[in-house]
């Protein structure tokens, strides 16, 4: 199976979610990345559920993957599935629960993912591995969209496909953070299954479906 592309709706155009949610949709992906920020798990506000479900009957095609940056994720997990998420990862720095918290993801019918800080060792996973769909690797400090790149974090990746297989498990590999034409191609050769990417898409100067384009070409076929 080829890396699927995320865009991630925090670099949209916020008065008009909706148009370029289904901008994204229509170059033929299927994920939308939805970044959940409290404030307090991280220095910035963005959205809740209501969002996911709004756009839901726009996008019936969509994948919702939620990105929970806040504190007590175990809060959030019932409003988020309501509003239709398929998929919900939180940090595995929020919650002390962890693998009560992914189990009661699963439970409500989702994908259960955990995203790793910059800082964050891959090997705090390893008594989680059969309880995880997704792990999510920062290659930013969350928080933001527009930042750089951090190569230091980049290499958890080849580290989890190597964990991944060592343990005889099947999470998928997702990577978050400055995702663009110069770095995506490298991430996938290490073992990347998802690609999250917002300034490349949504602030490409030609366009979203340029943005995707552009990256597509670079992951070749
Ligand atoms: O979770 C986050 C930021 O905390 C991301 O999902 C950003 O939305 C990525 O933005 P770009 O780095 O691609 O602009
Ligand atoms: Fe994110």
């Amino acid at each position: 199976m080829g890396v699927l592309l995320a865009p991630s709706l925090l670099a949209a155009d916020h008065a008009r979610f909706g148009e370029q949610a289904q901008a994204a949709l229509a170059t033929g992906e299927h994920w939308l990345h939805v970044d959940v920020m409290d404030g307090r798990f991280v220095p910035n506000l963005t959205f809740g559920a209501e969002v996911v479900r709004a756009l839901k009957p726009l996008c019936p095609e969509a994948v919702f993957d939620v990105h929970l940056m806040v504190v007590e994720p175990e809060r959030y997990i019932e409003p988020f599935v309501a509003a239709g998420a398929h998929a919900i990862t939180v940090h595995q720095e929020a919650t002390p629960h962890l693998q009560r918290t992914l189990a009661a993801i699963r439970e409500a019918g989702c994908l259960a993912g955990v995203a790793l800080n910059p800082a964050t060792p891959p090997e705090t996973l390893r008594y989680v591995l059969g309880d995880l769909d997704l792990v999510l690797v920062m290659t930013v400090n969350p928080g933001f969209g527009g930042q750089a790149f951090l190569p230091s974090a980049a290499r958890k990746v080849g580290e989890l496909a190597q964990l991944r297989t060592e343990a005889g498990a099947s999470f998928k590999i997702s990577v978050d953070g400055s995702v663009n034409v110069k770095t995506a191609a490298g991430l996938a050769r290490d073992g990347a299954d998802v690609l999250v990417a917002g300034s490349a898409i949504f602030n490409h100067p030609e366009g979203v479906a340029a943005g995707v384009a552009a990256l597509r070409e670079v992951l070749g076929p």
